[in-house]
This record gives C-alpha cells, structure tokens and sequence, in this order.
C-alpha cells in the first residue's frame, strides 16, 4: 500500500434555476426567454486544460461526463461516462479543431440540450470574479489580454466562441480558475516590487483554484493542507480551514514550480537574458510556456511514465529537478500555516503516479519528526506521523457547474430594462455618473444632465460614481471624472471596471474635466482614459475646462498645482457643456436602445 486513501467520490452539487429573460449579450448571441422553462436547468461545464479538455452535463444530477486527454500531443482520446456504466473509450479526436463537435455529438446522441455553457477560464482579471456572464466587453478584454497566457486563453476563448455557435440558445458563463484565490492573504498576493508597478496590475492571481475548491468540497475534515496540483501546469497550495494561505503560481500559469512544459519561477536575470538572446518578449513567452519546465530538461518529453522508465541522464535529472521543487514548494507552503493535517495530491499525475507521489513524499520525511527513523514507503512512514496524505481525482467541473448556476440565478430575474419596465413607452432612465474631488466636475456633470432633459422627457439622475453599485435599472449611462495628474478619480475608474459588462448592452458618453487656464493647463495627455472608452464602446468623449479654487485645496494639492503653473479660476463653460447634454438628449430620443 502506498499510503493513499481512496479517491473520494465526486459531490453533486447546484441549485435550481428559476426560468426568466435576459437582455442579450454581444459577443455571445442572444438567448430565447424559453431556454430555462424547466426549473432544472441543463448546464454544461467545459474545463480547457494545457492538454485536456474535460466536459460534464448536469441538471443537476449528472447525466454525462466526457474526456479528451492527450490533446497537446495531437492525439486526443475521448473517453465517455453515463453514470451507472463504466467509462467507455470513444475513439480518438484529431485535436483542438474537433474537439467540440465531439463534444456537441455526444450531447446530441443522448438528446442533451444545454441552457447554460460554463467555461473555466484561467486568467487573473478584476473582471473575473468567481463566475460571470460572458459579456462582449469581458470577452473582447479578455481577447486583447490572451498572450499572457498562451497555454490556456486563445484556446479557451475559442471555444467560448464555438460553445456560442453550437448552442445559440444557451447562456454562458465563465468561471474563473483564480477566484478560490480571491481571499488570499495580502502578503501572499502582493509581489516584492514597487507600488507603482504592484498597483498596474502585478499581483499574484494563482491558479487551479477550481481543483483546490473540489479538494476542499470532497475531503471532510481537510484541516491545514497543502494541496500539490500536478497535472500539465502543476502547483503547490496552502489552505487552512477552507481558505487560501499561499500558491505558487503569481501572475500567470507559468510561474511557480516547473510545469511539464513551463518553467516555473526564474531568476529575473535569466529572463533578461533571454530576452536578449530570444529577440522579443513573445518568443521568449513561448519557450518559458512550450519548451521549458520537465519537457526543456529532457528534451521534450512531457510523460512522467516514459521519463521514470527512461536509462538517460537527461531523464533523470528532469525527474529530479521536478521532484524537488515540487517538495521545497510543499515544505516551504507549510510555513504559512500553524501546523500540517493533510498532504493531498490532484491532477493527472498527482493522482495517478504513485512514483512521483513517493519520491515527493521521501523529500519531505526530514519535515515530519521522527518519519525518517520509521519504515515503510514514504507515504507510509509520513502516514505514522500523524499526517493524511491522500490522492484525489478532482472534478472541477462540478465546482464550474455550481458556480454558474449560482452566477446564473443571480442573473435570473435582472432589474428590469426599459421594454420590461413599461413596454417601452415611459421615459428613458439616464444616469450621469460623476467623479469629484472639489465639486466642480460634479457641477459640470449636473449641467449635463440638464440639457439632456431639455432635449426630451428622459429621467435625469446626477449620481456620485462611488455610489452607483449597478446600471442595470437605466438605459444609458454618462460618465464623467475630474483629471488629476493625468488620470480620471479612482472611482471612475472603479466604476467603469465594475460595470464593464454592463456598460457594453447600454449607450455610454464619458467626458472629463481638467484643464484650467487659457491655453488649457496641464496640457499633458489624459492617460488611461482610452481604455475606459474602449471598455464601455463609448460613442462620445468630451473634454471639458475645469475649476481650481485654492482655498479648497490641501498643501500636497496646492504644491502640485504650483509645479504644473495651473492657474486659479473657474473656467468651466456650463452652456457649451449643457448643449453637449442636449445632444445625447437628442440622439437617445431619436434612438434609445443600442
Ligand atoms: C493637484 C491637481 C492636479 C491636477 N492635475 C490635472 C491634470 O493632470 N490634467 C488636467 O487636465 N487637470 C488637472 N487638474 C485640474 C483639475 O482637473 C480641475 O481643477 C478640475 O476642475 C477639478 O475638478 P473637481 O473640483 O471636480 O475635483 C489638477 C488639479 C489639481 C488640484
Ligand atoms: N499514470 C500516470 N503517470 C504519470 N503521468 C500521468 C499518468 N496518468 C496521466 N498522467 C499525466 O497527467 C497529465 C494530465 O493531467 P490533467 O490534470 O488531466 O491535465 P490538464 O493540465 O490538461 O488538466 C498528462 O501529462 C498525463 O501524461
Ligand atoms: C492553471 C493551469 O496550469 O491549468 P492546467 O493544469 O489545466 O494547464
Ligand atoms: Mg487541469
């Protein structure tokens, strides 16, 4: 025996769905309102892993489970499971092309329909929170931000964008592979670097969060547990009563520990380097992504089976090199919790290699008092110390599958539009969302709001940006900030990112507020305001004079203000902005939907 226990059988897990209709999403199409008349709604989960794609049909209990492995290879096979019969092999997929319609052939031999497609897509966003609808915005953001991640987002988008032609009728959702990071400690999600880089976006995200939330709903009793994910991209986490303490991935998949083909974390000079040496970033991307990790080190083999049979030395060192940084990541993982309960290994290798388990586990006999002195295989004597060391074969599609469905009875009965609300014929809801530190803006955005009243009978309503939670309950939304040394409020920003996929269904106008003085001072550029156009397709942006009253600014202020030599004085021009508001007024009377 080798000290494992027997995998634990796969929960059930989803709550029942309540039918409604929804506003259509671009990007994906638009679904009928008869696509969840059952209050049992058909959900398919799609995991796209490096090398495998893994599918599950529940409604909620489940009615099929579909396997594609070996797909990095070019040699896909599928394997099909009902429950009640054995899994059956069903022949071979020729590669990521097919791999849906074999997919949707399977579903449509046993007369399975899904309402909901769920996808796990692994990328660190603000966007992605736990599961949300696939929304245009969301998609076309994640689309622009793909090449950080070449292993799994291309590859998941796209089949995104098929799931959507296969089953015009369904909605999707996509649930992030991050979000059981989410409540990571803020010393493990911060990076050793400077604020101003931290606060870009650098951050530590991790990864197979979905596998470490399936661990932690199918192992009762879990206690402080480092979880060891070894599949295609592998990594290392700690968790404590259910919650994350570290994991070894940061920014992307390919940090941390080696993965089959990743390198895992390098010394920053290496990648420098190579960036010399490779030409560019992206090449350098695919070498540290494609060429690196166990495959680099021994000449591009991927399976740990052929590599631990294999005589060479190039072989061995791979194996050797994988080992021990997988058990230095575990050792040094249990530093960040006040005591170890249970060692759990997951994925394709972690469940089914008990070598590479015992010659992980032999690294770590040294961790545990006393182990070394006791006998029997690694596992075993880690066993007697007290410790549960166990191999789970994870289902993360069940994680996927009750996490849409809760994103998708959120979604289920929306705020109603304008066509629900009255049949379209009471007055436009229009929200003037403002950021402002000294109220000028805000005056600028209340005359905006007058002249979109006067162009029509819309109902006008001037909000702080900090306070609007949703824009679900208007038809269209302008938002406007006060520029501070080049950029709009936070929490125009905030805002902005907040409601992204919201904002794609709706007409937006943005405007901001800066410049003082005539010439306008500072004259610098607006920074990162075209992101937010882009992010909300935007179909106007105005910039107007703003305000500056010294008596109502503190020192730090007033020093800024004397380095840009921005003079003192109001020089907003209120009726060219109202006219502005008359022209959304005008355009949103003569067309109010999108
Ligand atoms: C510290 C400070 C920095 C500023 N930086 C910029 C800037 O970079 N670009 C700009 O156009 N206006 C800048 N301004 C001008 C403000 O945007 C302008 O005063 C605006 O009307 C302030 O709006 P509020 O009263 O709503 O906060 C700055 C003002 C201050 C006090
Ligand atoms: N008995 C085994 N010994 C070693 N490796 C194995 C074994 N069975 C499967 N694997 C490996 O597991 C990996 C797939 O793991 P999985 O977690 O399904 O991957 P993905 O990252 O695609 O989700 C493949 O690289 C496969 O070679
Ligand atoms: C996050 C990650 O590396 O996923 P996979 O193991 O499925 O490639
Ligand atoms: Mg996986």
């Amino acid at each position: 025996m080798d000290g494992t226990s027997d995998p634990t059988p796969p929960v059930d897990a989803g709550a029942s769905l309540v039918p409604a209709s929804r506003r259509p999403s671009k990007g994906c199409p638009t679904m009928t309102s008869s696509r969840l008349l059952g209050a049992r709604p058909v959900v398919l989960s799609l995991n796209v892993g490096s090398s495998s794609l893994k599918a599950a049909v529940r409604d909620p209990a489940l009615r099929l489970r579909l396997d594609v492995a070996g797909l990095d290879r070019g040699a896909g096979r599928v394997t099909v499971e009902v429950p009640g019969s054995p899994a059956e092999d069903a022949g071979p997929c020729a590669g990521w092309d097919d791999v849906l319609t074999v997919v949707a052939a399977a579903l449509a031999r046993r007369g399975l329909r899904p309402d909901v497609v769920a996808h796990r897509i692994v990328h660190g966003s603000p966007l992605l929170h736990g599961a949300v609808p696939a929304g245009g915005a969301l998609l076309a953001r994640l689309r622009a931000e793909a090449d950080l991640d070449p292993l799994h987002l291309p590859r998941q988008l796209d089949v995104v964008d098929e799931a959507c032609r296969q089953w015009p009728q369904a909605q999707v959702v996509l649930v992030s592979d991050s979000g059981f990071h989410d409540r990571l400690p803020d010393e493990a999600v911060a990076l050793p670097l400077p604020e101003e880089v931290r606060s870009a976006g650098l951050r530590r995200w991790g990864f197979h969060g979905l596998a470490v939330q399936s661990v932690v709903d199918l192992v009762p009793g879990l206690g402080r547990a480092v979880v060891v994910h070894l599949g295609s991209g592998c990594s290392v986490t700690a968790v404590d009563a259910g919650l994350p303490r570290h994991t070894t991935m940061a920014l992307s998949p390919a940090g941390g520990v080696p993965s089959l083909t990743r390198s895992g974390d390098l010394d920053p000079e290496v990648v420098l380097r190579l960036v010399g040496r490779e030409g560019s970033a992206g090449a350098v991307r695919d070498l540290l992504n494609r060429r690196s990790g166990v495959a680099g080190l021994s000449g591009g083999r991927t399976d740990l089976r052929t590599l631990l049979e294999a005589e060479d030395s190039a072989a061995d060192l791979a194996v050797r090199v994988f080992v021990r940084d997988v058990a230095m990541a575990v050792a040094a993982a249990v530093t960040t919790l006040d005591g170890w309960d249970s060692l759990v290994f997951t994925g394709g290798i972690g469940v089914h290699s008990a070598a590479v388990r015992e010659r992980v586990c032999a690294r770590l006999l040294p961790v545990r008092p006393g182990a070394a002195a006791l006998h029997g295989s690694p596992s075993e004597r880690l066993v007697a110390t007290g410790l549960r060391v166990l191999a789970v074969p994870v289902d993360e599609e069940a994680v996927v599958d009750r996490l849409a469905r809760t994103a998708a009875a959120r979604e289920d009965e929306p705020p109603p539009g304008r066509a629900d609300r009255d049949g379209g014929s009471g007055p436009i809801r229009v929200l003037v969302a403002v950021a402002s530190r000294h109220g000028g803006t805000r005056g600028v955005a209340e005359a905006v709001a007058d002249g979109i009243r006067r162009a029509g009978s819309a109902d006008v309503e001037v909000r702080d940006a900090a306070e609007v939670d949703s824009v679900r309950d208007c038809d269209a939304v302008v938002v406007g900030s006060a520029v501070y040394q080049g950029h709009w409020l936070p929490v125009a920003r905030d805002l902005v990112l907040r409601t992204a996929i919201d904002l794609w269904d709706r007409p937006v106008w943005a405007f901001s507020s800066g410049p003082v003085g005539t010439p306008g001072r500072p004259p610098e550029e607006l920074l990162d305001v075209g992101e937010m156009l882009t992010l909300t397709r935007c179909r106007e942006h105005r910039v107007f004079p703003g305000r500056l009253d010294r008596s109502l600014l503190g020192l730090p202020e007033r020093a800024v203000v004397a380095a840009l030599r921005a003079p003192e004085g109001d020089f907003r021009d209120l009726p060219a902005v109202t006219a502005w508001g008359e022209t959304i007024g005008a355009s949103l009377a003569a067309a109010p939907r999108v």
